[in-house]
């Protein structure tokens, strides 16, 4: 905090300096009647965030403080500019009435927002959750945990550091907790890619994190919920829990079960695959991500939910089916899938309405909000339950409609309450007989006032006589100055404007005191009402989270049959098998952007692990290899997904895992290069595949001289086919024809080209693919589409046909079949080379998933300096 002039503290900023004391890290609301305002420090960054005055306070003979403050209620305004600011900030109200207090008002915080726990819907996206996460980083293991306060998602993991890694990448957390010790390793590890905090040592261990969550969920154990025996996971879980404490969130019964994130349930995805896939996220800016095609969800839950299908692809065959096969009715009858459609629009949110009931900040509209939705679910369970299949009665067996609760609601609640309970009018007539005689008192009084300024009006012959009423003297007469003369002598003036004056009478303050307070009484009785009502809503969180999800669950296949009709996507076979058949497949992103004149050309791609494993991709640039590359996983990961996919037909033999390396991602902020990047990812898939792995690899080794790509994509594609155990199919393309020579020799290697038509030295684009390899790369005809100057144009043929000459002479491709094949790599190792020997032993020792790219220059440098 800044440094103020202290000369003696007044006892509020001794009070706000004792709070700010406790949590130093947090800019502190600070209510000071009906302002919040901040301090020092505090003032400077909000003024600077929320674009406020900021002033100087001298306080009497007290310090002069920097200050900044806005009306209380500008809170929900101003509340997530700060937190989406990275802010974190307490909320210091006051605790106790003002009028009535003794010295300085009692302040506390209430609450303390962080960007990975809010519940404020100004902060909170509708499609995305908004996850806090813990990290626990243990040698080579770690564990995380992973929790949506605003939905009450709690997830645990643990596992090697590309593992926790990827799931970071997937949940895109905005908060992550990790240990105050540990800062050095998450920093190496994390880097500043999410905004943290860090909590003391003594919270990271396993008995604190058991504990936690035993005394949590009420459990002896955590066996029920199949994590007993993830320690790691535990103390993050444990981290999270600590950290709702630490943040005032005390009511947090809607967080009632936690699960694990089931690593071998999903298709392992690395963290380059999804960021190139661009499955959530647009690699640049104006791209469109594969979940903004798919996503056609009406509700905000199925949004979030089909984010997480898209990241977590499934690998169980039985699933993935179930999924497809509801999809398929759906597509079939499609008048069902409209009528659930017409219900499924008018539900709002339940799943975090039915949170803020737990923590306490359901407001009247909102409680409104949950009943129509359940009522809207009860057709839909209706018309679910009639329908002759199995899996769809078990989604309509898992909807609770709560009807005992519905009807209270509607019993109880009027229509359109106000947001604010204080406002009134929230609690229907007939329900509360106390509160029905009340209002009469109210509105009879009322309509009384009216009768008295009618009748003063006639009796004392001023027409314009009005009556008002202000907090200060209550209901008054005012009487335009025109007719102050002709003003009665027992009325008492009170006050006086320009044009008029006020007057109040007996009479007056009698029916006020009555009306004042029928009132107030009418306040408390419907705000008890409320609450009694959202005590009774709280007996229902656990089955409304699970109509919640099960309509999620719904809305996201409905989006998928949806898709299917809409774009023509065919439903895939899912098989044990190990081939993948892709009949005219398209790309699902691209297609959407073409024009129906100018559509996308689909292609047959075929891959098993007997005939062709590996396909070789030659063509020009622009041709669409890459394309080719991406709607070949795009297709098998939508399958995976339960979704229809863009192809006449496809065959799917599970695959378990998809690599990618795809396109240039340069990383030069953090000091690596596109080739060492390229050169990391390649070697994290060379040693992760098995037999049901997917590979893309696309113009591996382009990052660096001609011999050396060449000889890097050479051996990549040898390694992969002769791999003992793992037959990954493979998609590799390539702008170096010399590649095609390998199919030469290796039986599951088989060539392809994106075929172009060369007219009046223009190339034409077919994007076809077809079998054989290709001559030419084009990209000098490219260059020219480009708008490259017809000089450099020209130029380049020449150099070119000169180079080619000398190529026909040198026959690169002839040298390189000259080296021994197959276990090119131990026979550098099998010499008995000391030196050698040593190498060998170094090489052992490296765990190349563990290493970031700057250990493993450094380990270069290492191993370099060893040969010399
Ligand atoms: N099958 C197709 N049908 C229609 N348009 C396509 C097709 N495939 C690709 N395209 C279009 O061509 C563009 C270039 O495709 P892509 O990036 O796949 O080419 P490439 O061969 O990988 O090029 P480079 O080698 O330069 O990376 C795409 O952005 C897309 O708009």
């Amino acid at each position: 905090m800044a440094k103020t002039k202290t000369k003696k503290e007044t006892p509020m900023m001794k009070q706000f300096n004792a709070i700010k004391a406790k949590h130093p890290t947090a800019m502190l609301l600070f209510r000071v009647g009906d302002f919040y305002e901040t301090f020092g420090d505090d003032a400077i960054t909000a003024s600077k965030i929320l674009d406020i005055v900021l002033t100087k306070r001298s306080n009497g003979s007290a310090s002069e403080t920097a200050l900044a403050g806005f009306p209380h209620h500008s809170l929900d305004t101003y509340l997530p500019k700060l937190v989406k600011a990275g802010q974190r900030v307490a909320i210091v109200d006051q605790l106790e009435d003002p009028k009535t207090a003794k010295g300085v008002v009692k302040r506390g915080i209430t609450e303390l927002v962080t960007p990975g726990v809010s519940m404020n819907d100004n902060v909170l996206s509708v499609k995305q959750n908004n996850y806090l996460a813990a990290i626990h980083l243990h040698k080579k293991e770690m564990g995380i945990s992973f929790l949506d306060i605003s939905t009450g998602e709690f997830f645990v993991a643990q596992g090697d550091q590309n593992y926790i890694d990827k799931l970071l990448q997937g949940f895109s957390p905005s908060e992550v907790l990790y240990c105050r010790t540990e800062q050095e390793q998450y920093n190496e590890i994390f880097g500043d890619t999410y905004p943290t905090f860090r909590q003391d040592d003594w919270v990271y261990t396993s008995e604190y994190g058991y504990d936690k969550l035993t005394s949590h969920f009420g459990t002896k154990n955590l066996k029920g919920f199949g994590i007993e025996n993830l320690p790691l996971a535990i103390i993050a879980a444990g981290a999270i829990l600590n950290y709702l404490e630490l943040t005032e969130h005390h009511h947090i019964d809607h967080i009632h079960q936690i699960s694990r994130i089931q690593e071998d349930k999903y298709v392992w995805l690395d963290k380059f695959t999804a960021r190139s896939l661009e499955l959530i996220f647009p690699q640049n800016e104006g791209g469109v991500p594969l979940i903004d095609i798919m996503d056609k969800c009406v509700t905000p839950m199925g949004a979030r939910l089909l984010k997480k299908w898209t990241v977590l692809p499934l690998k169980d065959q039985k699933s993935i089916d179930a999924r497809l096969n509801v999809v398929h009715h759906f597509t079939e009858e499609e008048d069902t899938a409209d009528e659930i459609l017409s219900h499924l629009r008018q539900i709002t949110d339940i799943e975090r309405l039915i949170s803020k009931v737990a923590v306490g900040r359901v407001n009247p509209r909102e409680i409104v909000f949950i009943k129509k939705a359940l009522q809207h679910a009860a057709p839909i369970k209706d018309v679910l339950s009639k329908v002759d299949h199995q899996e769809i009665k078990s989604i309509a067996d898992r909807i609770n409609t709560c009807k005992v609760l519905v009807d209270r609601i509607e019993k109880e609640m009027q229509d359109n309450p106000p947001l604010n309970p204080a406002q009134g009018n929230i609690i229907r007539t007939g329900v509360n007989a106390e509160l029905d005689e009340l209002r009469t008192i109210s509105h009879s009084g009322k309509d009384f006032l009216q009768k008295i300024q009618e009748r003063e009006s006639e009796r004392t012959g001023i027409p314009s006589l009005k009556i008002g009423y202000n907090k200060v003297f209550g209901y008054y007469l005012e009487v335009r100055n025109t007719h102050k003369d002709k003003v009665p002598a027992e009325w008492i003036r009170k006050s006086t404007l320009v044009n008029a004056e006020r007057y109040i009478t007996e009479e007056l303050k009698q029916y006020e005191e009555k009306i004042l307070n029928a009132e107030g009484q009418i306040s408390v009785i419907e705000n008890k009402l409320f609450m009694d009502l959202v005590h009774a809503a709280t007996e229902y969180i656990s089955p409304i989270q699970q109509t919640a999800a099960t309509l999620a669950k719904l809305d996201c296949l409905l989006s998928f049959a949806t898709n299917a009709i809409e774009y023509d996507y065919v439903k895939p076979e899912i098989t044990a098998e190990k081939a993948l058949s892709i009949k005219q497949g398209r790309h699902p992103v691209i297609e959407r952007q073409l024009s129906v004149d100018d559509p996308y050309v689909p292609n047959d791609v075929y891959l098993d692990t007997e005939e062709q494993q590996i396909m070789v991709i030659t063509g020009p640039n622009m041709s669409g290899k890459s394309a080719l590359l991406r709607q070949t996983a795009l297709i098998v990961l939508m399958a995976q997904m339960g979704s229809f996919v863009p192809a006449q037909s496809a065959t799917i033999g599970i695959v378990d895992k998809v690599f990618t390396r795809v396109g240039a991602s340069d990383n030069l902020s953090k000091g690596e290069s596109t080739f060492m990047v390229e050169m990391t990812e390649t070697a994290s898939i060379l040693n992760n595949i098995s037999d049901r792995s997917l590979i893309l690899m696309d113009e591996i080794g382009r990052g660096t001289s001609t011999y050396d790509g060449v000889s890097i994509a050479w051996a990549i594609v040898e390694y992969l086919h002769n791999h003992k155990k793992a037959r990954a199919k493979t998609l590799f393309a390539t702008h170096y024809h010399e590649l095609n020579e390998l199919a030469e020799d290796f039986p599951r290697i088989k060539n392809f080209n994106v075929s172009v038509k060369e007219h009046q030295k223009k190339i034409i684009f077919l994007r076809k693919l077809k079998e054989g390899g290709s001559e030419h790369s084009f990209g000098i005809h490219v260059a020219q589409l480009a708008g490259m100057p017809q000089k450099v144009v020209r130029r380049s043929e020449e150099i070119l046909e000169h180079l080619e000459q000398d190529k026909r002479k040198e026959k690169n491709t002839e040298r390189i079949k000259e080296v021994p094949k197959d276990n090119y790599q131990l026979s550098i190792f099998d010499s008995v080379d000391p030196v050698a020997k040593k190498l060998k032993e170094e090489f052992e020792k490296v765990d190349v998933n563990t290493m970031t790219p700057i250990e493993a220059m450094l380990k270069l440098n290492e191993l370099k300096k060893l040969l010399s």
